[in-house]
Parts: structure tokens; C-alpha cells; sequence
């Protein structure tokens, strides 16, 4: 079957991997990125930014300082957002903006993630009308502030205040203490010149929570801070260094009425509020970047799995058997372990990407004509699907860049950079603990409709189903029915774990604890619950995609599920175990099944990964490479080292030589 990544001069190992191949890696390709249209334009934007002299980049960033490496972030998007704005479609930005300037942030960032979806969903006609012409246009650059020294996770004590003057009307924003100081707000330190600002709403003296506020930052001629306004960048961190993330203090600053965002809440000129159609409405930004980051922290699993895998197919050491060749290390079944479970987990999270970006769209749709209720359920599980995938990638990455020995830990492998972008995951749009006691909180909703009969959404529809015993290890050789006894059987652990959740609550409160303190109590078995409803969900959602795959691909798709699925529940076997739904000899099965999968897709393995479709400059890893000949390139990485650019160092010279000769004349 052909993998169409081989090409003359590649290594021969990686070749030899490629040739085993047994499913066409195009046909993959194509149903991951949803035809061979996409897949074929994914192709040409990854080979026409490659010929743009504009993106061509004199030294690798990893040798950049902050600000030069800045510098040239904001040059080439100025690239993007001027000569090639017009030549993608808006769904094909977020992959030239990877190929042209990489993972580790550029000025539009916040522009494109938040700002706009927020003028999108929430400004009313008037306000949109006028400012988002401009803000697309790029004549004016925008970001989200609502992140202040103090609060983060807990939006409704944040303290910046929007206070309504009737008399002009106007909203006086104000920023009353040093820790209600916006802070980590990206592109706000030095790139944006407007933010959506969330503030408290003070009207007549009475809070009425945080709702959000467009506010002009800097002069649109000069870029200097507007009167009132104090503006900067937090400083460096451990990746995304290329953005500048930034701080912001308001000091009473007016701004017109109208630049509330009154799509859903409104303030009439009197002062009346209205209130939205859903409470939660003014959170529709943080809801539209967990919906879509799913798919993108997908996609940075995926480029440590292709990483970890080719380099692994390279690399040669040891022997497995006395007198045999050194062999190459993926053929050892510690590093398969280790590897191939990311390649499985990298696919099972795009998959469930891409249905809650649709549903998230659905969502929308029903809110533009007045239906909120899809809401609480997609809240639920975007919640749940940040906190785990977020989780699952940090872990993923780090075991990728582990397997690879010491050349994982140099930059050159790109993975510890990897590893810094997609670990900040795990805190942005919620820090997970406290999202996965959202998806909690409707669980126990779910568990109680479910005693009472009522209908449940798909999503929780499990809760309502009635357990029977685990088939697992008892079906026989057929692998559908395996799939699904193993799906029934996390759908048993899901729901048990909810309604146990629910229960040792309930016995808190009976107890005499309040609700809120009672469900402090029990917030570690709620987060369990809310990861496996999750975890539920991504096996549903890849088992969807398998049914729904083309014959040519279905054999290696239903390979790398089985891998999926019986390492998922070798991981989570405590849960499984717990109740005496399954017994170890179940577990000792599923652990035996597991091994037999590694061989099974041992010799797919590169393939698999080829079937991202990455292209090596957006994968930016020496040891990633498509043709596998890293050791030459390793040495030409390294040659660019600012160190390398002269024998000597002044640092040697001023204080190394010296010494010596210092410590040489008193011998
Ligand atoms: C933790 C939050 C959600 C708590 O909010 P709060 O107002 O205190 O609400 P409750 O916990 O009391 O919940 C009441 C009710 O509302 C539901 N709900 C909450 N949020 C939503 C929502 N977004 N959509 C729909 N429904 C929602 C909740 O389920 C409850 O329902 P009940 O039926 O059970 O009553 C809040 O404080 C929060 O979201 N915190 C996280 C802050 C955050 O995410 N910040 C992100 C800043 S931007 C950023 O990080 C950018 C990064 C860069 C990048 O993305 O590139
Ligand atoms: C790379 C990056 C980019 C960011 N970009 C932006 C941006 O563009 N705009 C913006 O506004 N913000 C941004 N942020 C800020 C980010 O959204 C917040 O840091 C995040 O929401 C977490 O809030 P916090 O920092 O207040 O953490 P904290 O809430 O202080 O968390 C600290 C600890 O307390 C625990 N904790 C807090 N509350 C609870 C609870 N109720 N129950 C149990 N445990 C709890 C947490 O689990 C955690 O362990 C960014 C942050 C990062 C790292």
C-alpha cells in the first residue's frame, strides 16, 4: 500500500517503515482534514509559504533573543495579514499562521481568538457595524482582558469596575487596586491598541456582575498608551514568548455607553439593565476558544507523536537479541508503550475536536434565534474536553519528548518548546480543576433527571441506561463486539462514578455540612467523574469516526482504536476494578490485548504519523524530519548557535582565561 512520503535519499530505515505501510496514508490524511480538497490545499499553503522569500527565517527563533524573535514574529504577520489575507480561506488561517511564524504566539493572536469572536457573539448591531469592519479589516489591533493579578478563576470577584454615568452616559472603568491590575491578557503588553475589557457593571450603586467593555488602549496614529491607561508586558514565561502578554491598569477611564457589549445584557440610556437570554451568556468568548482549542491541542499531541515516532524508526541502539544488529529503539515494547498511545490519543482528540466545534456551532446557531438550551450541555463538555485533552497532551508530549533520549531535551527537537505552548493549556480558559467541577456540577443535574425519567441530552444520555454485566474478554475474536463491550464498560464506569459522586454529596449535606462546603468535600471524586464522562465521550466520538471511515482506512482506524480503548481502560483499571465490575483477570486481558496491539501496529507506525501531514517546517524539529537523516542536521542546527559565532568567547576571554592564568602564576 503506498505512503506517499517516501522519496530518494530519505533514510533507509524510514524508508524500510514506509514500505510496510498498509493503508494509504493520503486516504487518511484526506479524512482527517475532511476531503483531499483540504488535504491538497493544507499541501500548497505548506509549500508556497516555504517558497515565500518573506517567511525565511536567516537563523532558527530557538537562537533568537525575546525581542528579535518578536520582531520577527510581527514582521511576517504582517505578511500574512497584508499579501496573503486574501489568498486563504478563514478556516486555513490557523495552519499558515503555523507554517509561516510557528506555535509560540504572534500579534494577532487574541486578535483572531477572542477579540473578534467576542465583537462577533456579543456587541449589538450598532457597535459591530463600526468596529468590526476595522478590527477585520486589521486596521485596528484587539485582544481579551479579563485575567486580573488577583482573579482569574473566579470571574465573579474579579474588581475592575464599569460604573454608569446617566448623566453622560458614559461607563467610568476603573481599576481600584494594585491586584485588580489585568494581567496575562495576550498581545495586550505592546501589540493591541483596543481590548475587550471584562469589568463588574455598577449601575446605581448595585453590581451586577462581570460584563464585557470594548476599550481603545493606545492612539491609533502613535501607539503611545492613552491618558489614564498604563500598559506592558508581563515579562518572559515558559513558552509562547513570541506574544506579550501583558498588564493593564485603568485609571477612570470614560468610555461611551454604547461600547458595552449589548448583544445579550443591555444598559439603556436611563440606566434600565436587561438581562441576557442565558445568565452565562457573557462567557461566549472562553465557551468559543474551548470549543475550538481541542482540535489544536490535537494537532500539538500529533506533531510530538510524528516527532517521537520517525526519530525512533532512526535511531539505532542496543540489541534486542545477543549477536543482532543494534536495533532501532521503536522496536522496543517499553517504547512503543510510551509512543504509540500518543499517536492513538492524538487522533481520538481531533476527532472529538472537530464534533465540538460543530456542536459548538450548532450552539450558536440557536442562540442567534433566541435558544439557549444547547448551551449548558456544550459548557459541560468543553469544560470536561479542555481539563482532559489539555491534561492527556501535557503528559503525551512529555513522554514523546522523554522517548527520545538526550536530543529531546535540546531545542533542536522542538519538543520542550512543544511541551511549554500546549502545558499552558492546562491554566487559560479556566484552570482545569475548577473546569472539570463545571462539567461536575451537571452531571449531578444529569444523575438526578435520570432518577426522575427525564429526557437527557446525547452527551449524558448514558446516565440513563442501565448497567448490565462487562463483557470485556468474553466476546470472543469478533472485534466489533470487543469495541463494544469496552464502550458499554466505560459507560458503567462513567455513570457509577457520577451517581457515587452525587451520593457522598448528598451524605455530606444530610450530615449537616452546607451544599457548597459539602461539595468541597468531594470536589476530587466530582473531577474523576467529570474525566471519564469526558474520556467517554473522545472513545464515543472516535468510534463514530470509525464506523463512519471509508473501507481502504477502516482496518488501521479500528487498529489504533483497539489500541485506544484498551489503553484507556488499563490506565484508568482502578476505576474499572473499583465496584467489582471488572475482576484482574479482566484487566490481566485488557493489558494482554493492549501488547498485541503494539506489534499490530508497529509496522503502521510512521505512517500513521505521516498521516498528519505536517510539514517539516512547521514541525520544526531536527529530529522529526521527514527524510530522517537527523544526525547531519543536528550538527547543522547546532553550528548556529550564537555561541558558534566566534572560538573564543569575551566570556572566556574576561573572566575563564584569567583565572587559569591567574591560578597557572601561583604554581
Ligand atoms: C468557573 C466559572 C465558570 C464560574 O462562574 P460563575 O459565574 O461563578 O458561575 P457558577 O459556577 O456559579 O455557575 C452558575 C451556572 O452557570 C453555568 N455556567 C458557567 N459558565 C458558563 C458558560 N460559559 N456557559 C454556560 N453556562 C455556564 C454553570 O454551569 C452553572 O450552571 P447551573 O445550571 O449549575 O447553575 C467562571 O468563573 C469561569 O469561567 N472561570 C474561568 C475563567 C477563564 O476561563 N478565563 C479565561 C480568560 S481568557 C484566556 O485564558 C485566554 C487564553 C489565551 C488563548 O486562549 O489563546
Ligand atoms: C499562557 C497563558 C495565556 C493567557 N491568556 C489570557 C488572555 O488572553 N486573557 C485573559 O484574560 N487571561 C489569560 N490568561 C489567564 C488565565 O486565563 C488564568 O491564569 C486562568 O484562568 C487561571 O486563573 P488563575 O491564574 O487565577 O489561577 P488560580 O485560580 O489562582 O489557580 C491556582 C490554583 O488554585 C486552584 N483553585 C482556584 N479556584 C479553585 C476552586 N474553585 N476549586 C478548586 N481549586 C481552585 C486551581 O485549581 C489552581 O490549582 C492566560 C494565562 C496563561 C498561562
Amino acid at each position: 500500500m503506498p505512503n506517499r512520503c517516501i522519496r530518494p535519499g530519505d533514510n533507509p530505515d524510514l524508508t524500510k517503515e514506509r514500505e510496510t505501510c498498509t493503508f494509504d496514508t493520503d486516504e487518511l490524511a484526506a479524512n482527517l482534514y475532511g476531503s483531499r480538497r483540504n488535504l491538497e490545499r493544507r499541501r500548497e499553503i505548506s509549500q508556497k509559504v516555504s517558497a515565500d522569500p518573506d517567511f525565511a527565517d536567516p537563523i532558527p527563533h530557538e537562537f533568537l533573543s525575546r525581542e528579535k524573535a518578536v520582531d520577527a514574529t510581527a514582521k511576517k504577520s504582517k505578511v500574512i495579514f497584508q499579501k496573503w489575507k486574501n489568498l486563504v480561506k478563514p478556516e486555513e488561517m490557523p495552519h499558515l499562521v503555523n507554517e509561516a511564524v510557528g506555535i509560540q504566539g504572534f500579534p494577532l493572536a487574541l486578535h483572531h481568538a477572542m477579540f473578534l469572536p467576542s465583537l462577533n457573539s456579543q456587541a449589538d448591531d450598532d457597535l459591530a457595524a463600526e468596529i468590526l469592519p476595522r478590527a477585520k479589516a486589521y486596521e485596528i489591533i484587539g485582544t481579551y482582558a479579563q485575567t486580573e493579578m488577583g482573579h482569574g478563576t473566579n470571574l465573579r470577584e474579579l474588581e475592575t469596575t464599569a460604573t454608569y454615568d446617566k448623566t453622560t452616559q458614559e461607563f467610568v472603568i476603573n481599576t481600584p487596586t494594585r491586584k485588580a491590575m489585568k494581567w496575562w491578557p495576550g498581545n495586550l503588553g505592546k501589540m493591541s491598541n483596543y481590548a475587550v475589557v471584562c469589568c463588574q457593571l455598577i449601575i446605581d450603586g448595585k453590581n451586577l456582575g462581570p460584563h464585557n467593555f470594548l476599550v481603545q488602549l493606545r492612539c491609533e496614529k502613535t501607539h503611545e498608551p492613552l491618558p489614564g491607561i498604563t500598559v506592558g508586558d508581563i515579562g518572559p514565561k515558559i513558552a509562547y514568548n513570541t506574544t506579550d502578554n501583558g498588564f493593564l491598569a485603568l485609571d477612570n477611564v470614560r468610555i461611551p455607553r454604547r461600547q458595552m457589549l449589548m448583544k445579550h445584557a443591555k444598559v439603556s440610556p436611563d440606566g434600565t439593565y436587561t438581562p441576557p437570554i442565558h445568565a452565562k451568556l457573557n462567557y461566549g468568548a472562553m465557551v468559543h476558544v474551548r470549543a475550538h482549542m481541542i482540535y489544536s491541542h490535537g494537532h500539538l499531541l500529533a506533531r510530538a507523536a510524528a516527532v517521537a515516532t520517525r526519530y525512533s524508526a532512526v535511531r539505532r541502539q542496543g540489541r534486542i537479541e545477543n549477536g543482532g544488529p543494534e536495533v532501532q529503539i521503536l522496536d522496543y515494547q517499553t517504547q512503543q508503550h510510551r509512543i504509540f498511545p500518543q499517536i492513538a490519543r492524538a487522533y481520538a482528540i481531533l476527532f472529538a475536536g472537530q464534533e465540538v466545534r460543530d456542536q459548538y456551532a450548532k450552539t450558536l446557531e440557536g442562540i442567534a434565534n433566541g435558544q439557549a438550551d444547547l448551551l449548558p450541555d456544550l459548557h459541560a463538555l468543553t469544560s470536561g474536553l479542555k481539563s482532559v485533552v489539555t491534561f492527556m497532551g501535557g503528559l503525551g508530549i512529555e513522554q514523546c519528548r522523554m522517548s527520545c533520549g538526550g536530543h529531546g531535551y535540546s531545542d533542536a527537537s522542538g519538543l520542550p518548546k512543544l511541551y511549554g505552548v500546549q502545558i499552558g493549556g492546562c491554566t487559560y480558559e479556566g484552570e482545569n480543576m475548577v473546569m472539570l467541577q463545571q462539567t461536575a456540577r451537571y452531571l449531578m443535574k444529569g444523575v438526578k433527571w435520570a432518577e426522575q425519567g427525564k429526557s437527557l441530552s446525547p452527551s449524558i444520555a448514558y446516565l440513563g441506561k442501565k448497567s448490565g454485566k462487562s463483557l470485556i474478554g468474553l466476546k470472543g475474536g469478533d472485534i466489533t463486539r470487543e469495541h463494544e463491550a469496552i464502550l458499554e464498560t466505560l459507560e458503567h464506569t462513567a455513570r457509577r462514578l457520577a451517581i457515587d459522586a452525587s451520593q457522598l454529596w448528598e451524605k455530606r449535606i444530610k450530615g449537616g455540612e452546607c451544599k457548597e462546603r459539602a461539595w468541597n468535600g468531594v470536589t476530587v471524586e466530582m473531577n474523576r467523574a467529570s474525566r471519564v464522562y469526558t474520556r467517554l465521550f473522545m472513545a464515543r466520538s472516535f468510534h463514530r469516526r470509525l464506523l463512519s471511515s471509508p473501507s481502504s482506512i477502516r482496518s488501521v482506524l479500528s487498529d489504533l482504536f483497539s489500541l485506544y480503548l484498551h489503553y484507556e481502560c488499563v490506565d484508568m483499571a482502578q476505576h474499572l476494578l473499583e465496584d467489582g465490575h471488572c475482576n484482574g483477570g479482566q484487566i490481566q486481558y485488557l493489558k494482554k490485548r493492549l501488547y498485541e496491539d503494539l506489534t499490530t501496529l508497529r509496522p503502521n507506525a510512521v505512517s500513521l504519523v505521516d498521516s498528519f501531514e505536517i510539514s517539516d517546517r512547521e514541525l520544526n524539529s531536527v529530529l522529526g524530519r521527514r527524510d530522517g537523516n537527523v544526525y547531519e542536521a543536528l550538527f547543522q542546527w547546532a553550528k548556529q548557535s550564537e555561541l558558534n559565532y566566534t572560538d573564543v568567547l569575551p566570556a572566556v576571554k574576561n573572566y575563564m582565561m584569567p583565572m587559569m592564568e591567574e591560578n597557572r602564576s601561583k604554581l
